[in-house]
């Protein structure tokens, strides 16, 4: 680069600069707290004041909010409930995401207004999130939902917290107050293993230190704003599997050609590299890639591909390609955790259908072990009731094909059907692989909670495939079924 063109890149207007880094990873977020903490209000005054809101929707937000609070302030709850239709459009778990930015950063927050609580946050934004803020009404402090919310989103793997005290203008911004509930919830996060706590004081409504400081109200509060912390807030590890394609689909237009079509799950790949197809174990290279009519010099996770390999090998619906040197586990038994969603709930030596991506296979799920949610331990179980988390063992007839979920959120996920009556009756994430004498091969003890957002995106995934409008009718009924049983684990 040249001095002038140099000097041109730093006098980039801050517009520019900005646009651009937004395309960087964004921070995603859940938020959780009991009714009427301020939830609604807060992800509403996020999306305010850092102008993520239309002109259309600021309008109706005026014109609507007059009466509804005597600080002469918009109900920035309001503007959520206004944006309500999109939401109905999911056919399952039907959590809207929210964006917003600032110069900085941009913003991914899982917004679940109204009744729906944890249960839907987790189901929707936790398997994805970066940091979770669980807000607590200064008046009222800790409650045990608030325990319950942080135990769930550590044993998801979220490792920052922000503690949202809010409301804190009702409490005449009464810093002793925030002082104690901050050091109790301390507490708790290090029982929980999270050592990064943020506790801020504020008012969603009046908008203090939530993305402008509230040192004129709060001038004994030293601590960065709710905007400033996520702006630092470091994302979640990438996900970190080689190559894998599950296959959907063997295309043969003509004698010539042959293509294994699928979405990539994991991974990249680009000609001339070497896969090998599971579970046969047989090894090719990669010749080509083409999707819809171009033929691309690589692709990445989330790409819909036709792959054409070097050589004729035996390949079927249900296979996964993947790289040769970073390969999933096969095994006969795995360790995973689940939740089950039918009233018959989970039962041991019953066999099952597992789904995993393109794969379908006979399994008996011998339950271990159940999720108190209240102290967040878990107790030994034979059997796992409606709503229940539990760690289960898996026992296959043929040979599975996994990653970790930690590892590869979709070839870790799974469904589990009811042979006798075509319901999902679970859905769960792989923990680690069991050698097949039973013994635990990896990542022993780690703790990860299986989530129903694996269940939505594979029952969506399921009904794309359906051909038979039919079964796409029985397939609707299951999701709602699914959703109805969130909510009764709500609360
Ligand atoms: N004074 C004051 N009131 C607040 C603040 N934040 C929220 N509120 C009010 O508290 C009430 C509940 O706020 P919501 O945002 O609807 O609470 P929520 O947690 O989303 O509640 P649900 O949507 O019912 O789950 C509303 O009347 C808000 O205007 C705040 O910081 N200060």
């Amino acid at each position: 680069m040249t001095a002038s063109a140099n000097a041109l890149a730093t006098a980039e207007p801050q517009a520019e600069t900005a646009a651009k880094l937004r395309d960087t990873r964004p921070l995603r977020l859940i938020t959780c707290g009991s009714v009427d903490d301020g939830k609604s209000t807060l992800i509403g005054r996020l999306l305010w004041d850092t102008k993520a809101v239309k002109e259309d929707q600021a309008a109706t937000l005026k014109r609507d909010s007059g009466k509804q609070n005597d600080l002469g302030l918009p109900d920035f709850a309001l503007l959520l409930d206004g944006l309500q239709a999109e939401r109905e459009q999911g056919i399952t778990i039907d959590v809207a995401y929210r964006y917003f930015a600032t110069d900085k950063r941009s913003f991914i927050v899982a917004d679940t207004p109204g009744h729906e609580q944890y249960t839907r946050n987790m189901a929707t934004g936790a398997s994805t999130a970066d940091l979770a803020v669980l807000l607590v009404d200064a008046r009222a402090g800790i409650l045990e939902q608030t325990r319950r919310h942080a135990t769930i989103a550590s044993l998801m793997g979220i490792k920052q917290f922000v503690l949202a005290v809010n409301k804190i203008d009702l409490t005449e911004y009464d810093r002793a107050g925030f002082e104690a509930i901050s050091s109790e919830f301390r507490e708790i996060a290090l029982t929980l293993g999270v050592r990064q706590v943020t506790a801020i004081p504020m008012s969603a409504l009046k908008g203090e230190n939530v993305v402008y400081s509230g040192k004129a109200v709060m001038p004994w509060y030293e601590g960065p704003t709710l905007v400033e912390t996520l702006e630092l807030a470091p994302v979640r590890g990438a996900q970190s599997t080689g190559f894998r394609l599950p296959v959907q689909r063997v295309s043969r237009p003509g004698e010539s050609f042959r293509g294994y079509q699928g979405t990539v799950a994991g991974g990249a790949v680009k000609p001339g590299d070497s896969v090998a197809i599971l579970p046969s174990g047989a090894i090719a290279n990669v010749k080509q890639i083409v999707t819809f009519d171009l033929v691309r010099n690589a692709a990445v996770a989330g790409d819909a591909i036709t792959l054409v390999l070097d050589r004729q090998v035996d390949v079927s619906r249900g296979d996964m390609i993947v790289s040769l040197e970073a390969q999933p586990l096969t095994g006969l038994a795995f360790d995973a955790q689940l939740v089950a969603l039918q009233p018959g709930g989970i039962l041991p030596n019953k066999r099952y259908w597992l789904k995993s991506g393109s794969r379908r296979q006979r399994v008996q799920v011998t339950p271990v072990s159940q999720l108190e949610l209240k102290s967040g331990k878990w107790q030994p179980a034979e059997s796992l009731a409606m709503n229940a988390i539990g760690k289960v063992h898996l026992s296959f007839d043929e040979k599975a094909i996994f990653d970790p979920y930690e590892l590869n959120r979709t070839t870790g996920a799974f469904i589990l059907i009811d042979p006798d009556t075509n319901n999902t009756v679970a859905g769960g994430m792989i923990t680690a692989k069991r050698s097949d004498l039973g013994g635990l091969h990896s990542q022993e003890g780690r703790v990860l909670l299986s989530l129903p957002a694996d269940l939505a995106d594979q029952i969506m995934a399921t009904e794309a495939m359906a051909s038979r409008r039919d079964e796409v009718e029985m397939r609707r009924v299951t999701a709602a079924k699914a959703r109805d049983v969130l909510d009764g684990i709500d609360g």
